[in-house]
């Protein structure tokens, strides 16, 4: 049955660079639903972060379900490279084109779940096509590239144009950027089930004090699911 129960997927992004093992073992003892890896490449974004053999190396730690954003362009030619080195849901951006339906194919015939991503500056209904190909759409709610950017309120209007687009088909709606206790109650009603944090889940904590990380994702969980019982 489709899972549409809240689920927290902690960016790495925001974790020690210098020990990403035990920072996944981690987040993960302390009730992460999913793993969250940021590809960047410097060009689509103005950040560069992990090629095909980090992933390999995190896939070992990674118990749960490991989603991979590519916020790469051209992004075709390293979805098989993603796909060998673990991933279990690949999300590719829209804006990557110049053709997401053949890169959304080319995420499906690698056997992954497979996502398509909107910057916040794209409207909603640029995807309508593309829905019957996703497990998954991926509402930025901060430009892609960097940790710790202020959420763009905007973006919960989008998340309820797209549920509304989706209709009854099982596709889950992620919403990525600011995330934290405050923020995540309206993406919810809006109809959101799956969050990305990366500063709201690693701040405070280390895996020497674990416990902390597990405090910021019992935070976001308790908001997310008040605002669910609500609506
Ligand atoms: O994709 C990202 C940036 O492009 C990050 O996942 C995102 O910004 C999460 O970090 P934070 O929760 O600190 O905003």
């Amino acid at each position: 049955m489709f899972d549409r129960s809240i689920k927290i997927a902690p960016s790495i992004l925001s974790a020690d660079f210098a020990n990403f093992g035990q920072e996944i073992q981690a987040i993960e003892a302390q009730g992460a639903d999913w793993v969250h890896v940021d590809v960047m490449d410097g060009h689509f974004v103005p950040n560069l972060t992990f090629g095909p053999p980090a992933v390999k190396a995190f896939r070992p730690h990674v118990k749960t379900f490991m989603d991979v954003h590519l916020m790469i362009a051209p992004v075709d030619p390293y979805i098989e490279a993603y796909a060998e080195a673990g991933a279990d849901m690949i999300v590719a951006h829209w804006e990557a084109g110049p053709h997401p339906h053949r890169t959304l194919q080319a995420i499906k015939a690698t056997g992954t779940k497979c996502g398509i991503s909107l910057n916040p500056g794209t409207p909603a209904n640029v995807i309508s096509e593309l829905l019957d190909l996703v497990d998954m759409v991926l509402v930025m709610s901060v430009n892609p590239g960097f940790g710790g950017q202020k959420f763009i309120p905007s973006s919960v209007q989008k998340v309820a144009q797209i549920r509304e687009m989706i209709g009854d088909r099982e596709i889950h709606i992620q919403v990525d950027g600011g995330v934290d206790p405050t923020t995540v109650g309206p993406l919810v009603a809006a109809g959101a089930d799956c969050f990305v944090a990366g500063s709201a889940v690693f701040k405070g904590g280390s895996v020497d004090n674990p416990e902390v990380y597990g405090q910021n994702i019992r935070a976001i969980r308790e908001a997310a699911e008040a605002a669910q019982k609500t609506t």
